[in-house]
This record gives C-alpha cells, sequence and structure tokens, in this order.
C-alpha cells in the first residue's frame, strides 16, 4: 500500500521555469546593487578618519574652536572650556592669513574623498566578498565631523538592528594618542550617543549593531613606502645627476611637545619606521636627517626642528635640501605655506632646497590603501595588538574605554 504523506511533507515537484523574455534577460544580467551580485558580506563602509582643515577661511575660527577644546590633543584639564575658545580665538587671524596664502582653504577634504572613493572603486573588484564598499570621511574638526558621518552612515541602512560592517581607517599612518587616538575616541563617543544603550537610535535589541574593527597604523606598509620612495625619486631626477646622491634627504614630520612623548607615545618611533623602510627602498644612497616641524606654544617639544635644521646645513655649506613630508598624507598649511613659503621661501635657496609632492592623489598610494584594507578586511582581526596597549602615562579614561570597546569587536 502506497504510504499518504501528509501535505505539509509531500515532496515538492521539481519547479520548471519559464525560460525568461529578451527583456527579463536583459533586466537579470543587469547589476542591480552589487550586495545581491555577489552574495558576499557587504555591504562595508569604508571610514577615512583625519583632523580635517577649514575648507574655507570663513571655516578656521570653528576649526581652530574645535582643535582647542579637544583634551586628547591639547589638555587643559578642568579649564579646558574656558581657555580653549580664547587661545582659538587669539590664533584665527594669523591662521586665517596662512590659509589665505594658500589658495584660501584646506584642500584635505578634496583629497580625502577622493582617495577614499578611488580605494572603494578598487576593493570592489580585489574583495569582492565584502563589497559593495561605501566611502565615508569622518574629521575631527572640520565638516564632514564624526557625528554626522555616524548619522549618514545609520541614514544609508548600517545599524538600527541591521548590523552591518564598518572600517575605521585612520589616514595618519603613525599612531599618535593624539591624533589616531582622538579621532577613535570620538568615534566611540558618538557611536555610544547614537547606537548605544542609552542613545536615540537604540532599538533595544542591544548595545548597538554595527561590527566596527579599526586600521590603526600602518608606518612601514611597503606600498606607503613605495609611493613615498616614488615621489622622491622623482624629486631628486630635477638635481644635477653630479650631485643627485649628495643632496641631503630632510625627512619632516609634524612635532609632539615632550609631555606627550614622556607619556610614551608610540608616534616618534612609527615615525622613524616609516623613514627606515623608505630608506631602505632607496638603497640608502642618500644622507639624510628626521626633523619636526609645526610646534606651537612655549612648552618644549620634540626636535630638531625643521626650519632651523635647514638653516644650520645652509651655514655648513650644504645647500642641496630635500624636504619630506612624511606624516601627513595630504597638502596642508604645513607643507603649503610653512615648508613651501617660510622654509624654503626665506632660506635664500629656493633653487636647491625643495620639496617632495604630498601623496595627493598618487595612484601607487591609492592602490596601497586599497591592498592594506583588503588584508584587514580578510584578517578577522579588530585592530593591532597595539592599539589594546595604554600608554605608560595615560592617566584618560576616554583612551581606557575607547580601546577596551575597539579591541573587543569580534569581525
Ligand atoms: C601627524 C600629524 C600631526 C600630529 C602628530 C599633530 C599633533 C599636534 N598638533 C598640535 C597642535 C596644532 N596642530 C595644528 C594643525 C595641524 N596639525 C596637523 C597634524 C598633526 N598634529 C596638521 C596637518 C595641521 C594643519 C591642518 C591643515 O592645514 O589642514 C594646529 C592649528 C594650526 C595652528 O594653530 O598652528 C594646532 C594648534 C598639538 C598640540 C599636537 C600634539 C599634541
Ligand atoms: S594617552 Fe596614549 S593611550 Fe591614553
Ligand atoms: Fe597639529
Amino acid at each position: 500500500m502506497a504510504l499518504r504523506l501528509p501535505a505539509a511533507i509531500r515532496p515538492l515537484r521539481p519547479l520548471t521555469l519559464a525560460k525568461p523574455s529578451a527583456q527579463q534577460a536583459r533586466w537579470l544580467a543587469t547589476p542591480v546593487f552589487p550586495v545581491t551580485q555577489n552574495a558576499g558580506r557587504g555591504p562595508t563602509a569604508m571610514v577615512f578618519l583625519n583632523m580635517g582643515g577649514p575648507s574655507t577661511t570663513d571655516e578656521v575660527g570653528d576649526f581652530l574652536s574645535r582643535l582647542f577644546s579637544d583634551g586628547d590633543l591639547i589638555p587643559l584639564g578642568r579649564l579646558q572650556g574656558y581657555i580653549g575658545p580664547l587661545l582659538s580665538k587669539r590664533r584665527t587671524p594669523k591662521i586665517q592669513k596662512q590659509y589665505a596664502a594658500i589658495g584660501g582653504g584646506s584642500p584635505i577634504r578634496k583629497w580625502s574623498e577622493h582617495q577614499c572613493a578611488e580605494m572603494c572603486k578598487i576593493l570592489d573588484k580585489i574583495s569582492p566578498e565584502t563589497a559593495p564598499h561605501k566611502p565615508y570621511v569622518a574629521f575631527r574638526y572640520a565638516n564632514p565631523l564624526t557625528e554626522d558621518m555616524y548619522r549618514q552612515m545609520l541614514a544609508d541602512g548600517f545599524g538600527n538592528g541591521r548590523g552591518g560592517r564598518a572600517v575605521a581607517f585612520t589616514q595618519y599612518p603613525q599612531y599618535s594618542c593624539s591624533t589616531t587616538g582622538s579621532s577613535l575616541n570620538e568615534l566611540w563617543k558618538w557611536r555610544q550617543r547614537l547606537e548605544g544603550k542609552a542613545g536615540p537610535l537604540d532599538d533595544g535589541k542591544g548595545d548597538g549593531t554595527i561590527k566596527w574593527s579599526v586600521i590603526d597604523r600602518w608606518p612601514a606598509h611597503p606600498g606607503l613606502v613605495e609611493a613615498f620612495a616614488q615621489n622622491i625619486e622623482a624629486k631628486l631626477m630635477e638635481y644635477p645627476e653630479e650631485t643627485r646622491d649628495k643632496v641631503v634627504l630632510l625627512f619632516s614630520a609634524h612635532s609632539l611637545p615632550m609631555t606627550v612623548v614622556n607619556r610614551g607615545d608610540p608616534y616618534p618611533a612609527e615615525v622613524a619606521a616609516t623613514v627606515h623602510a623608505v630608506m631602505q627602498r632607496l638603497n640608502n644612497v642618500n644622507p639624510w636627517r628626521l626633523c619636526w616641524q609645526s610646534q606651537v606654544g612655549p612648552q618644549p617639544w620634540l626636535g630638531p626642528q625643521t626650519s632651523s635644521s635647514v638653516e644650520n646645513f645652509i651655514a655648513k655649506g650644504q645647500k642641496d635640501l630635500l624636504l619630506i613630508p612624511i606624516a601627513f598624507t595630504s597638502d596642508h598649511i604645513e607643507t603649503l605655506y610653512e615648508l613651501d613659503e617660510e622654509v624654503i621661501g626665506e632660506s635664500g635657496h629656493a633653487d636647491t632646497v625643495k620639496r617632495v609632492e604630498s601623496l595627493n592623489g598618487s595612484p601607487v598610494f591609492i592602490q596601497a590603501l586599497a591592498d592594506l584594507a583588503k588584508s584587514h578586511l580578510g584578517s578577522g582581526v579588530a585592530c593591532s595588538t597595539q592599539m589594546g596597549l595604554r600608554c605608560p602615562g595615560c592617566k584618560s579614561e576616554r583612551c581606557a574605554e575607547s580601546k577596551k570597546f575597539f579591541a573587543s569587536q569580534r569581525v
């Protein structure tokens, strides 16, 4: 006797699909949204972190006011709210003149948006399993601010119980608690406010649903080193062949107050790591020194200063000097004004003291960003081991909490 199965578990007749019409076939062949195309783990938000800069001279006041209010950069304790605005107000006219002299504003927004968008296009090809990659820029002191970026991500469908993966990708190759550390503390703050248990967008299901991971430092990444080396080689070609190998390479990085260095900040060692890797790639042909620029205020800063190093070398008879900005990936007042206008302009030897181009739109650099991001996305790692360790002299609760959060993410 044939066994009669209940309707619910009776095997279904195999489905035979009708052949699609020509119009349906065209529609099926058209990529709608890459998420459905590759059935991978995307979309992935790629968030570039940086300090930002004022796009116009009118934005300088707000930029400096946010910068001087940042206790991770300029710790003024309980007086931060009073002294910060006073210092920024006093400094605004001077800095406005500098931005006016470099074309009326900082090019950092233009470069960051370009670099991030181009990197995402490459990532869609080389990392289809995490595609589509959506570019975001989050600045610490200028538009687009971290808060605006986070709200945009939520509006775009990340979080709000829907999850999604986001990578915070610092655009400072070398880690300092005053730069990348500050940006991560800010990101963590807005994550708590917007997505955390008490946040207005909390869905009651848990403590935020976006999975964050961090590319927190990349001082000796081969692609970064290659991009720097190619720009240096291009500039060296402008010197006559007989003197080219004797040009002194002066790597220049933004300085740090000695209080920050002595707290145990990783930045000086990481800048040195970049310089060594670049010199190795250049076969150590030219003599070189690392010096530090852009000191602000009366307290002691890490030296030697870039400007006095140039003066002293010239006084010793060394005129062929090549300045290499090594701790920032696009142009800013420190390159366009301080180095070009002040250091080189006032050296009296603008014909032989030159500056290497910033990385800006370098395709080698953008490819390096994509390679770095691809390795990170496939690594299953939330952040570097170094990120979990606080500076020996750190007393900041913000650092403790934000590091704990990022290091505990499971991706
Ligand atoms: C790797 C880069 C930078 C480090 C490290 C850094 C540390 C640091 N900076 C200040 C104070 C100021 N920095 C200012 C501007 C500024 N800083 C950097 C980079 C680093 N800073 C850049 C690229 C810029 C210019 C931005 C642009 O042009 O787009 C300013 C404002 C300008 C001024 O008033 O001179 C201040 C102030 C401290 C105290 C610090 C370490 C603790
Ligand atoms: S200051 Fe470096 S970890 Fe807090
Ligand atoms: Fe600075």
